[in-house]
């Protein structure tokens, strides 16, 4: 850290979301700055790098990890090569933001979790952020009061106008997309999803040829409530989030809001965002700067690697689900005690 105590940041993998973390780093959140930029694509790497002051362009996480100016690295690389990115960090010992997913499957989480533990202290916060959004921390809070008494049911609605990324595949609506209700719904509810199910509708004309989209996921949890999600990775008209958790003593609902009603020639409405960049700039402009905060304050807070772990088991079961039908219960460690407290 330089000596006003300003972290230095390393983002590692510069596509769409790693880009715009680069220009949050370095126009919103206060406290830190990009020092380095890391990319396979090194055209991509510099050119960002150009536009930032003291910011240097790597193709090499290892390299860029053991510069001195960098304190802390924030992962936008795709799920697969989380695990190495991850690793390499630990063997800096540097503080981590990985964007969700931890790692794309069970196996990969355990070893990145046993890495975490031999270092002997938390150095990951995982880039679950809706828990940073403002409708969704409302509803924990109100879930959490017991106002509304025992929650019983989340429905919930997951919706991208168009495929997020090219070759999107079956696999990934549960890995990449429903992985965002895995991990809320635990948090919410604060309990584990024990069972998953997956229906298949009829694909829409929409998804390209063989694409199983949309899908009707449901969980089971340790609690007894039963959780739904419709994910929808074609639905063109917006990018829409949306849940309903229905209690003994009342509902609650979030993601109506579409901003400013117009009204105007006979019609009345509002806009939906037309992406997740969009939707949850809020949530990710907070889910940074708690990370700067605490990484400046040598703590680790947010979600833990337990909590990616717990999200890959469930997409793992979720992903058997899909392909070979039933309901499928999930396996999972105890939790060890480096992430009890
Ligand atoms: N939290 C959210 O809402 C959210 C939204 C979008 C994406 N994501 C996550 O962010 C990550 C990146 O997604 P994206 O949509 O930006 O993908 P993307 O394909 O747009 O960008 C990925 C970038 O990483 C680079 N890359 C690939 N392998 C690399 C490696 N080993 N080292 C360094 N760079 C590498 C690629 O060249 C590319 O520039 C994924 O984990 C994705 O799930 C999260
Ligand atoms: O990586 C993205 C991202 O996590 C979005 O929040 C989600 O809506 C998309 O479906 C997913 O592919």
């Amino acid at each position: 850290m330089t000596q006003r105590g300003t972290l230095g940041v390393a983002v590692v993998g510069t596509g769409k979301m790693g880009a715009d973390h680069v220009r949050r780093i370095d126009g919103v959140t206060s406290g830190a700055r990009v020092a380095a930029v890391v990319d396979l694509d090194t055209a991509r790497a510099e050119r960002l790098a150009d536009g930032i002051d003291g910011c240097t362009a790597y193709t090499d996480p290892d390299a860029a990890m053991a510069a001195d100016d960098v304190d802390a690295v924030l992962i936008a690389s795709p799920g697969p090569a989380h695990e190495a990115a991850l690793l390499t960090a630990f063997e800096h010992d540097l503080p981590v933001l990985c964007e969700k997913p931890l790692t794309p499957d069970a196996a990969s989480a355990l070893r990145v979790m046993e890495a975490e533990q031999k270092l002997g202290h938390r150095r990951v916060q995982v880039g679950f952020m809706r828990r940073y959004d403002a409708e969704y921390m409302r509803l924990k809070e109100l879930l959490d009061s017991g106002r509304l008494g025992r929650p019983l049911m989340l429905h919930n609605r997951h919706r991208n106008a168009t495929l997020p990324v090219p070759g999107f595949t079956s696999e990934m609506l549960i890995n990449d997309a429903v992985v965002h209700e895995m991990d809320i719904t635990r948090w919410l509810l604060d309990q584990e999803i024990t069972a998953v199910t997956v229906m298949k509708p009829r694909p829409s004309s929409n998804a390209p040829e063989g694409l199983q989209d949309p899908q009707f996921v449901i969980f089971e949890t340790d609690g007894g409530a039963v959780v739904d999600v419709e994910m929808n990775v074609n639905c063109r008209f917006g990018y829409q989030v949306q849940a309903e958790a229905v209690c003994e003593n009342g509902t609650a609902r979030i993601g109506d809001a579409h901003g400013m009603l117009v009204n105007s020639a006979g019609q009345w409405g509002g806009s939906i965002a037309p992406d997740f960049v969009a939707r949850f700039e809020d949530a990710y402009d907070r889910e940074v700067q708690a990370w700067v905060d605490a990484t400046r304050r040598g703590e680790v807070t947010g979600p833990s690697v337990w909590d990616g772990y717990a999200a890959a088991a469930v997409c793992e079961t979720g992903v058997t689900a899909l392909t070979e039908g039933g309901r499928r219960e999930v396996k999972m460690i105890d939790r060890p005690e480096l992430y009890r407290s």
